[in-house]
Formats: C-alpha cells, sequence, structure tokens
C-alpha cells in the first residue's frame, strides 16, 4: 500500500492541495482525467497564479487508467456530478481501512458515505477561491474557510493528521465535531452563487446591487429554513452569516451578510463563481442537481416547499440547454418565485 496521498480531481481545489503538499515534501499524487493537465503537473509542473502566491511545483500526475496500488488517503476534489463516476474509478484503489476526504461544495459526503461506507468517509469545506485556466495552470484567487471534521463528529487520529495537513496549505485550517453545520453554510451561499451565475455580472457586483439583494436573501431563508428542520445549526464563514437568514431574523442581520459578502467578493482574483465558469467559459453543466437541487428533496422530507430553489434550479437548466441567456432578465424571473412575487 502507498504512502501517498491520493487527491482525485486535480483541478482548481485539488491542484491547489496537491501543489501546496508537494512543496512541503508531503508523499502526494494526482489523478485527473485531463491527459494533458496530468502531462503538464508530472513534468513542467503545475504553475499556482494570482495574489495569494505564485509558484511551480512538480506534483507526479496521471489519467485514472494509468493508476496502480492501494491508497489510505484519498482527497475527492471533482464537480459534485462527477462523484459517482469518479467513485467507480477510484474504489478499487482505496484501503480497506483507509478514508476518502471529499474537498466539495454539496452533501457530497452522503453519497461516498454509501458507496464507500461511513467509516471511510471524512468531511470537509472549502472556500478559498481558484479556477483551473489550463493544463499545468490554476489561478489562486483568494484564502478562504478550510474545515475538516468525521461524519459522525467524532475526532480521531485520523482527522487530527487531515487537519495537520490541511494547515500546510491553510494555516487557519478548523478542525471541527461539526462538520454538516459548515456544509449546510455552504449550501446556503451556494444558492446565492448559482443566483449571481445567472448574470453575467461579478459575484461582488451582484452582492452589492441593492436590488438584487432581497432575491438573494430570500434565497439563503429558504435553504436555512431546511436547515433547522434537519436539526442543523450551520455555522458562519467569510460574511455568510446563516443566523442572519434564519426564521425570524430581522432584515437588518440578512441586509449585513449581504454586504459582507459584496466586500469579501471584492478582495478575491476570481471574480465570478465556478458555476459561471462552467455556463460562460467551459460552455458545461454545473453542479446544480446533486448542490442545489437535492436542497429540494430534503424539504420534501419535512413537507416544506422551497419555490425560490426550484426556480433556480430550472433557471439553471435552461442556460445550459441554451434556452436563456445570462442575464438581468434572468434574474429578475427568479425573483418572480419570491414569498408575495417580485422584489
Ligand atoms: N473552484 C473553487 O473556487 C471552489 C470549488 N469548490 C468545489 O470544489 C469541487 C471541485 O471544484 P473545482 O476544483 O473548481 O473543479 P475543477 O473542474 O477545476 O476540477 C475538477 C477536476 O477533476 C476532473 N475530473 C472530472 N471527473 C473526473 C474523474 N471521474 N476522475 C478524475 N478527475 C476527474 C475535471 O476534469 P474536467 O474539467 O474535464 O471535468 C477537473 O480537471 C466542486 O464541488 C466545487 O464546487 C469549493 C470551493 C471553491
Ligand atoms: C465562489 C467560490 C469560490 C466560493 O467558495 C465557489 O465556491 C465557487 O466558485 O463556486
Amino acid at each position: 500500500m502507498s504512502d501517498e496521498i491520493l487527491i482525485w480531481g486535480a483541478g482548481a481545489i485539488g491542484g491547489i492541495l496537491g501543489a501546496y503538499w508537494a512543496r512541503a515534501g508531503v508523499p502526494v499524487k494526482m489523478v485527473d482525467i485531463v491527459a494533458e493537465h496530468a502531462a503538464a503537473c508530472s513534468t513542467t509542473g503545475l504553475s499556482i497564479e494570482g495574489p495569494v502566491e505564485e509558484f511551480t511545483q512538480v506534483v507526479p500526475t496521471v489519467t485514472p487508467d494509468e493508476l496502480t496500488g492501494t491508497y489510505s488517503r484519498i482527497v475527492l476534489a471533482v464537480k459534485a456530478h462527477a462523484t459517482e463516476p469518479a467513485l467507480d474509478a477510484l474504489l478499487p484503489h482505496l484501503a480497506d481501512d483507509g478514508v476518502i476526504l471529499s474537498a466539495q461544495n454539496g452533501l457530497n459526503e452522503r453519497t461516498i458515505a454509501a458507496r464507500a461506507g461511513a467509516a471511510r468517509t471524512m468531511g470537509a469545506f472549502v472556500n478559498y477561491g481558484a479556477d483551473w485556466h489550463g493544463p499545468g495552470r490554476i489561478l489562486f484567487g483568494n484564502r478562504g474557510a478550510v474545515v475538516v471534521g468525521e461524519i459522525d463528529g467524532e475526532i480521531r487520529d485520523r482527522t487530527r493528521e487531515m487537519h495537520r495537513l490541511l494547515q500546510i496549505f491553510e494555516p487557519d485550517a478548523v478542525l471541527t465535531t461539526g462538520i454538516w453545520n459548515y456544509l449546510w453554510g455552504k449550501l446556503g451561499y451556494g444558492a446565492q452563487l448559482f443566483a449571481t451565475a445567472l448574470t453575467p455580472d461579478s459575484m461582488t457586483a451582484n452582492f452589492a446591487d441593492p436590488s438584487r439583494g432581497p432575491v438573494l436573501i430570500a434565497l439563503a431563508r429558504e435553504v436555512m429554513a431546511v436547515a433547522k428542520a434537519e436539526g442543523i445549526e450551520p455555522e458562519p464563514f467569510n460574511g455568510f452569516d446563516p443566523a442572519a437568514y434564519m426564521p425570524g431574523a430581522p432584515d437588518a442581520a440578512a441586509a449585513r451578510s449581504i454586504a459582507d459578502l459584496a466586500e469579501f467578493n471584492s478582495r478575491t482574483a476570481k471574480t465570478h463563481s465556478g458555476i459561471w465558469r462552467d455556463l460562460a467559459v467551459r460552455k458545461r453543466k454545473t453542479e446544480v442537481d446533486p448542490q442545489i437541487g437535492v436542497i429540494s428533496e430534503i424539504a420534501a422530507t419535512h413537507g416544506m416547499k422551497t419555490p425560490m430553489i426550484d426556480r433556480l434550479v430550472a433557471l439553471i437548466h435552461e442556460i445550459e440547454d441554451g434556452t436563456r441567456p445570462m442575464s438581468a432578465d434572468t434574474f429578475a424571473a427568479l425573483a418572480e418565485a419570491m414569498p408575495g412575487g417580485r422584489a
């Protein structure tokens, strides 16, 4: 069995982790389906670009069909809708007593636990900003919250070890007994980010637009109400304040969180979300179903309705299908689902 940490998905999130760990001398290997990217990382090196830090680091990287061996620690960093196909190829390489760490947006830990077993699943919440710019090139746009924890809340030796490893990359990384609280917080923020991608505008331009604030607030309120029904107590991070969107919270608190998110996102070199990038640059499907659609499925188990989320998912699909543009009008179409009608 190999001692190397295996990173499955060497894109924006996984590639940065791999470059930092390799530079620190941590044995690491990456796996990615983009053969040109794997070749560049292994030979000329992976260039981390942007305002946080710039360096080039060789990181051994292979395509899934080239991988051999068994690994005790695998970091999964593919988009949420690639989780199942990635697991098909990954599971034969996971040691019986090994663990998969999900470094993704969404509730992928549920999918991983169903396939790999709960004992072989660990959760992470990542909010640093990064974009894959081409083979061997990743923009590190900004530092952001990084949190790790077991899905059953216990802290084990392996959890402490993963926390120590994450601190090599992000010194402020947090070790938590409540990883689901962070993942649900990110779902609320994630819904807002999907809404910003209905338009061509930057994340910060969306959060700073007074006419869009009420829509972004209504979306997060819907997600936080579902979190509450699930018995989750979402955690705040980088300007997103879950308490501000909880049932009964004053409008002023929500408005303050929106202003804080405008401010946080004004300081990144990654101006637009990964969702916007999938739609506008990569021209491909987004993670909307496993990341956002799942919220209405969970809401239904509590007898709750999520009209804003449902409308958001439908609008993103229409952009993916080319039947709607990314525009202010498309954002306005989301506003029509607000409680009481338009903002
Ligand atoms: N980028 C960011 O700033 C942030 C992203 N996240 C989350 O992190 C997760 C990863 O996103 P991100 O790094 O941006 O995505 P990227 O698309 O940049 O990276 C994922 C990489 O994995 C590759 N891949 C896809 N399927 C497989 C597979 N089956 N086996 C191996 N490799 C595969 C992709 O190839 P291909 O492109 O060809 O599909 C791509 O190179 C997502 O859930 C995202 O929402 C969270 C916080 C911030
Ligand atoms: C904007 C960001 C980086 C926030 O973490 C993100 O999650 C995304 O690009 O989808």
